[in-house]
């Protein structure tokens, strides 16, 4: 099956993916490879949405089987250390709802929308024992975590949750759109805590990232839609 990768910036996508280079609709640049396809969409949730909108209506219907959202993320202590995997067994939209003097209520529970999407359970649990990857569940934010405070208070909702990142809801929520499943992928760049930028290991997680698309790719080639 061919797959849709969605990244938010240019050095993911060249971990996933390799081939020609294209430009969609909305200046997207987009790499064109024998089983996957890479999209860089940009930060956050909306910017991701938006990509994967387009990119999905200019390849056409039944051109993926399969969205994933991948990239760079901060991992929960201490589930997901610096340098692993994490494949989303849930991708929770974590911030997206209201604030009220007895704690944060979810946009479901607001009565609009959705703020979880399920990848397929046997698929997402194949390719996180594929890579040797935690599997859990992914908070969308649209703020990086910078706290020990707010790492806690998230920790409290989301005690199985095992990395953050700021684009997965958004690509789950246009895959939904045009009928297709999702998965998403994080190789852990930082610890989700008090911000440290010294601490980043933004190239270590990005080898990790490239180590996991290379063995993935025969096996979701292999995948039928
Ligand atoms: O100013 C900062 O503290 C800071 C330092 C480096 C990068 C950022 C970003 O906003 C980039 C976010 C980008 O990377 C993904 N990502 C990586 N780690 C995390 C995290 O701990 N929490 C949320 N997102 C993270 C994210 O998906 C974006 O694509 C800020």
């Amino acid at each position: 099956m061919r797959v849709l990768v969605v990244t938010a910036v240019a050095a993911e996508a060249g971990a996933a993916a390799a081939g020609e280079s294209a430009v969609l609709p909305g200046g997207y640049a987009l790499t064109r490879g024998p089983v996957l396809d890479a999209v860089v969409a940009g930060v956050g949730p909306a910017a991701a949405a938006a990509a994967t909108a387009t990119a999905l209506t200019a390849a056409g219907p039944g051109a993926y089987g399969l969205v994933v959202s991948a990239g760079i993320g901060g991992g929960f202590v201490p589930h997901a250390p610096v340098g692993s995997l994490v494949v989303a067994d849930a991708i929770v939209a974590a911030d997206l709802g209201a604030d009220t003097p007895e704690g944060f209520l979810p946009v479901d529970e607001l009565g609009f929308g959705r703020s979880v999407h399920h990848p397929p359970a046997a698929l997402s649990a194949r390719i996180a024992e594929v890579l040797g990857a935690a599997h859990a569940p992914v908070l969308t934010v649209s703020t990086v975590t910078g706290t020990a405070e707010r790492a806690a208070a998230l920790a409290r909702r989301h005690p199985r949750a095992a990395a953050e990142a700021m684009e997965g809801f958004g690509v789950a929520e246009a895959a939904a759109v045009h009928g297709l499943p999702v998965v998403e992928i994080r190789a852990v760049s930082n610890a989700v805590g008090p911000r440290d930028r010294s601490a980043w290991r933004i190239g270590e997680a990005l080898d990790a990232l490239r180590g996991a698309f290379r063995r993935l790719t025969p096996v979701l080639a292999k995948e039928q839609p």
